[in-house]
């Protein structure tokens, strides 16, 4: 029956199918009774410290710091932020605990060259940027049209776009490394008559036939999720993104493995797409999209098995993007070990260039170990955090 529910301890009525990937996939469905006493978390833009006590009048509650996470705050989880000074200025903003952990992780330093691989709707993206201030890039790549142009709106607001620029493009396949960065590289398109073409700083009004293209893809969202998008497609980048003054043949150009060992991206995130079963908040949403909305988005035998085979290629194309000596951080949101230790396994017996790190940060991380030495998983119940599993690699010069 489509809509079967049943109730569990957690009053959250989950539908018996749901109940059953949970128990097939050895989960349980208590993390679902967290869903009242998760808080809610924000992220202060460093330098925005000023604003709290106005934060906290507004809000008419206090703004606890979250120990183990620099610039991060908890509130209850029925509080507002969207109408308070500091949101609408884009001094603040909603990111999970767990979320701001995976970026720690990666362990940024100053210059680096970033890659987010499934970057939209952006926090990640967000905070990544605001960790490189006014040094390095960041490349954000999403298959998702619509979701990375949301991603483009919130680095506008928040003022973080300078150093990044985004691509929407299948991170299976996109092969484009930072620009700016020495290459011996010859170009692969000798198309001469590009290198006429010099991206000037880019504006936001865009011209007349793009709007309207736009349009049309936001009104076929879910077609242009399932459409395999060939080339990437430049659709933000900022003043000091490395691309202003450069042809689109150089923007553009691809390189050979060989070159991007040593010119690739010193820091990759693939925050994989997932069945997001340890987001309490994303299932709780099925109770108003309707639990027959979860049993084809999530639980379909088909799709779920495809989306391992998605995450192997993104965690691979990632890797692969990385100059050796880089680390890459990968994560999912889904609490199975079929899309977290089992990738790791897979890949790990396929790359031998590809060690598994321990992630230093997290010795006062109210996580835990996973299956496999070295990953974690942050648990609703435990961390009081959104459900993440996160492990790091480093790519070895071998
Ligand atoms: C878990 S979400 C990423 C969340 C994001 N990192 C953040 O912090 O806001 C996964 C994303 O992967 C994207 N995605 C799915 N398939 C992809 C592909 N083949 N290449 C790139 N992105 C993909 C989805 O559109 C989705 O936006």
């Amino acid at each position: 029956m489509d809509d079967e529910v049943v109730a569990t301890s957690s009053e959250l009525p989950l539908p018996e199918d749901f109940l059953h990937f949970l128990n097939q996939n050895g989960l349980d469905p208590s993390i679902y009774v967290a869903s009242h006493s998760t808080p809610r978390y924000i992220r202060l833009k460093p330098g925005c410290e000023a604003p709290l006590p106005e934060i906290e009048a507004e809000i008419k509650c206090k703004l606890n710091e979250v120990g183990w996470l620099p610039n991060f705050y908890y509130l209850p989880p029925e509080v507002r932020i969207a109408s308070t000074k500091a949101y609408q200025e884009g001094k603040i903003y909603g990111i999970d605990a767990a979320s701001g952990a995976a970026v720690v992780a990666l362990d940024i330093s100053q210059g680096d060259h970033v890659l987010d691989l499934c970057a939209a709707p952006g926090a990640k993206l967000c905070m990544i940027l605001d960790l490189l201030g006014c040094s390095g890039s960041v490349t954000g790549v999403d298959v998702a049209r619509h979701r990375l142009a949301a991603s483009r709106t919130m680095l506008q607001k928040y003022g973080l776009g300078d150093r990044c620029r985004l691509f929407v493009a299948d991170g299976t396949t996109f092969s484009l490394i930072p620009v700016g960065v020495e290459s011996n590289s010859k170009s692969c398109n000798g198309e001469m008559e590009e290198n006429l073409e010099i991206y000037k700083e880019w504006t936001a009004r865009r011209p007349w036939k793009e709007r309207k293209r736009m349009a049309k893809a936001m009104e076929n969202i879910d077609s242009m999720m399932s459409k395999q998008i060939q080339d990437p497609e430049l659709i933000f980048y900022g003043r000091h993104s490395g691309v202003v003054g450069l042809s689109k043949h150089n923007v553009f150009r691809t390189f050979d493995d060989v070159e991007i060992s040593q010119s690739g991206y010193d820091k990759v995130l693939v925050d994989a797409e997932c069945t997001h079963d340890g987001s309490i908040k994303h299932i709780q949403k099925f109770e108003q999209w309707g639990w027959t909305t979860l049993s084809r988005r999530v639980l379909d035998a088909e799709r779920t098995d495809a989306l391992t085979v998605l995450q192997l290629k993104l965690l691979t194309n990632g890797f692969r993007l990385l100059k050796a000596g880089g680390s890459l951080v990968y994560s999912t949101c889904s609490l199975t070990v079929a899309q977290n230790e089992d990738i790791v396994e897979q890949f790990l017996s396929r790359h031998v260039s590809a060690e598994l790190l321990e992630i230093e940060a997290a010795k006062n991380w109210p996580c835990r170990q996973a299956r496999i030495p070295k990953t974690l998983r942050f648990d609703p119940l435990t961390s009081s955090t959104s459900g993440l599993f996160v492990a790091k690699f480093r790519k070895l010069d071998i």
